[in-house]
């Protein structure tokens, strides 16, 4: 690979630093972390013999190995750490650790969102704004884990970035209540019951399918979809008292994708009923001053504003790709642990009633007028399909746009071949039996073995 001019595989990066793969010991003082970037190819195991360490704020089992694969996160020490780890590409010498300088205003807030949980029976309904990789979702992460760790409560995860795969494939907006401890190997924070036994226990998502990759390719559809997410979550809530009390932690897209008058923000505030906020990273206190203005008349005190977390990393398109591409591959084949076997089943090609999200990046020409929202048919052929991820939604086969846009989602499937001569479309299913008589939508996400 490395003879062929521009043909850089991103692992390679990591790569050039030689590990021994033995076992080392390492100390950590309490405070400080251990910033871990782990490829596919040179998992990294760790196991704690000392102290508490924990991982976006879920605390790690003395005498326990834990494998990493790619994967980016950092190991913070609550006390003095030791530990061992084996990897064949880290290097002792080699290893970034440092202060954490955040950890206290993550404490502070989690304190504050107690008093919120013990005050009230509805508890907080915090909204997480930040530009892109400023550590907004391993906030989240770190604030429910925290949730769960003393008490018996089930805080509601919101994630409204469809690009990031969080206990569902991406392309999605969903909610899940945080009911017992996170997999601290996973970056999709564990697995769903769609994964059938699971080490861990495992989670129930509400999964609305947005199906494109960028917010901007069609707003009005996210927003579909967000608002959809919201009546699903209001009457999730009024039913549960114990998840209300918990509260939602929303984790928001990167603020440059949202509206710059606010207005996005505002419909999110409204629709989630938020009652208080937060935002990451260094802003000019005039921005600062229009979002909480924007946001005052939900939230009573002033909008939090905390630095870019100690720790976040500034991602690239390689890396958040392969991210999604786990996920997927997560959703159909498991994990090293818990494998799944994907049924494959063959489909005539008159039998597929397929939809697909406008986009209007891609589609100049589209007017987006006109109802922006309603679906396209999808004509079947190799050139669209082959190898897509597509939403089987409740709606029957053959219902209209606008039932399948409304009608929930029954899981998600796999074109694996298209076969143009015999007019034939091979389909990989989490679940034995036929390929579900409803309606498809595909979407925007491609996986290839
Ligand atoms: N201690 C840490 N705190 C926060 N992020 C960390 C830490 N250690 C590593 N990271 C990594 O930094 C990266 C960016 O963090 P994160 O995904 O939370 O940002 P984000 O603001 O949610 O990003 P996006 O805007 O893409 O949604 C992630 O890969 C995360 O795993």
């Amino acid at each position: 690979m490395e003879a062929l001019p521009g043909l850089n595989d991103s692992t390679q990066l990591a790569n050039t630093i030689e590990g021994d793969n033995e076992l080392h010991e390492l100390s950590i003082a309490q405070g400080f972390e251990w910033k871990i970037e782990v490829s596919n190819d040179a998992p990294l195991t760790v196991e704690v013999k000392s102290g508490i360490a924990e991982i976006f704020g879920t605390e790690l089992a003395t005498d326990k190995e834990y494998v990493f694969k790619n994967y980016k996160f950092s190991i913070y020490c609550v006390e003095d750490v030791v530990l061992s780890w084996r990897c064949s590409a880290l290097n002792e010498n080699n290893l970034s650790i440092t202060a954490n300088t955040t950890a206290k205003y993550v404490y502070n807030l989690h304190f504050a969102l107690e008093k919120m949980r013990s005050s009230s029976f509805d508890g907080p309904r915090i909204l997480v704004l930040g530009s892109q990789d400023s550590g907004k979702t391993a906030l989240c992460r770190t604030l429910c884990s925290y949730a769960i760790k003393f008490k018996a409560y089930q805080p509601l995860y919101v994630n409204l970035n469809p690009t990031q795969a969080v206990f569902s494939p991406p392309g999605c907006v969903a909610a899940v209540p945080i009911s017992a401890i996170l997999d601290v190997q996973c970056s999709t924070w564990g697995q769903s019951m769609t994964s059938g036994a699971t080490q861990l226990h495992s989670k129930q998502p509400i999964v609305k399918n947005f199906g494109l990759e960028n917010i901007s390719e069609n707003k009005p559809l996210y927003f579909e979809m967000v608002d959809q997410l919201a009546s699903n979550i209001t009457d999730r809530l009024r039913n549960d008292s114990l998840v209300r009390r918990s509260g939602s932690i929303i984790d928001t897209s990167p603020l440059n994708e949202l509206d710059e008058d606010f207005s996005d923000l505002e419909h999110i505030a409204k629709q989630f009923k938020i009652n208080a906020a937060v935002i990451l990273g260094e802003y000019q206190q005039d921005f600062l001053q229009r979002i909480s203005q924007k946001l005052s008349q939900f939230i009573g005190v002033h909008l939090v504003n905390l630095p870019t977390l100690s720790g976040a990393i500034k991602l690239d398109d390689i890396y958040r790709r392969s991210l999604q591409r786990s996920a997927i591959r997560e959703y159909f084949y498991g994990t090293d642990t818990t494998v799944l076997s994907p049924y494959a089943v063959g489909v005539d090609y008159q039998d597929i009633a397929a939809w697909k999200p406008k986009n209007f990046l891609e589609n100049q020409d589209l007017d987006s007028d006109l109802s922006p929202t309603e679906l396209s048919p999808v004509e079947i052929d190799p050139s669209n399909i082959q190898h897509a991820l597509v939403a089987i939604s409740y709606a029957p086969k053959r219902s209209p746009s606008a039932d399948v846009i409304k009608a929930p989602l029954l899981g998600f499937a796999l074109v694996t071949e298209v076969n143009e001569k015999r007019r034939k479309v091979r389909i990989l299913v989490p679940v034995p039996g036929n390929l579900p008589s409803k309606a498809l939508i595909l979407t925007s996400y491609k996986y290839l073995e």
